[in-house]
């Protein structure tokens, strides 16, 4: 499957680093396509205005409606018989994680990205475009960026190495922060010591069912310690398993 990404922004070079590492090969390989579009294509004015003042007063500008509406029309309709999912990245949206990017990166093939600046897009977008598309308004944290180009950077990253092929060794998902509700346990390599610090003797030990076990408990005991709401998520996930079980 083809993963289309398309998105709308007035800083398309932003957007640049998707050209580079795994994400560039992904479409290389045919896995994963970007296409990046700057939202004053659809401005007719000299200065290609795509901003204005907030109506009831207030600091800062607003995202004009009429740029994103046609810009809209066109990128939604780039591949007649499909249906994008639009995706707004905002600090007051649905958190976005591992779960969301899973469910992204499996059940919708096209995902269209809308990057607001300044104080944000004219509600009458959102209004207008949901009753159109499926329509998501994600964040990436609760602190504030200036606009949602890194937040489509993050997203995309976290989505498209989700895509079968995108990342060579399947197995690596597996066992990363946030699959199966643990984070990840710490890794060593070469050399065995390095400044008098040693690896885990267990790793070195060739057992791998101890190498496990202790991997195991290394991703319960640093979730206890950075991240106590996700053991606790884990464990209830746990109970339920148990209970369904008998
Ligand atoms: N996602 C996300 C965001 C943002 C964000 C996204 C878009 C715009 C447009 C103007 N300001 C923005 C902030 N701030 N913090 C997050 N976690």
């Amino acid at each position: 499957m083809t993963l289309r990404v398309d998105v709308v922004t007035i800083f398309p070079d932003y957007l640049a680093p998707l050209e580079l590492s795994l994400i560039g090969k992904a479409q290389r390989d045919g896995l994963l396509e970007v296409h990046v579009h700057d939202l004053r294509d659809w401005t007719h004015d000299r200065h290609r205005t795509v901003d204005d003042t907030p109506y009831g007063g207030g600091a800062g500008m607003v995202m004009r409606p009429e740029p994103w509406g046609e810009a809209l029309d066109e990128v939604c309709r780039a591949l007649p018989g499909r249906t994008p999912h639009l995706v707004v990245p905002g600090p007051g949206g649905d958190r976005f994680t591992q779960e969301v990017a899973y469910r992204l990166a499996t059940e919708d093939d096209w995902l269209v990205f809308l990057c607001g600046r300044y104080e944000g897009i004219d509600e009458r977008v959102y209004e207008e475009f949901s009753a159109r598309y499926p329509l998501s308004v994600l964040s990436l944290g609760d602190y504030v960026l200036n606009g949602g180009e890194v937040a489509v950077l993050a997203m995309t990253e976290a989505i498209a190495r989700l895509v079968p092929g995108v990342i060579g060794n399947a197995a690596s998902l597996v066992e990363e922060s946030h699959t199966g509700g643990l984070l990840e346990y710490p890794v060593y390599t070469k050399p065995p010591v390095w400044r008098d610090h040693e690896v885990p003797p267990v790793l070195l030990s060739g057992h791998h069912g101890a190498i496990a076990e202790w991997r195991d408990q290394q991703r319960l005991e640093r979730t206890a310690r950075r991240r106590p709401d996700l053991l606790e998520a884990y464990e209830a996930q746990q109970r339920r398993g148990a209970d369904d079980a008998t």
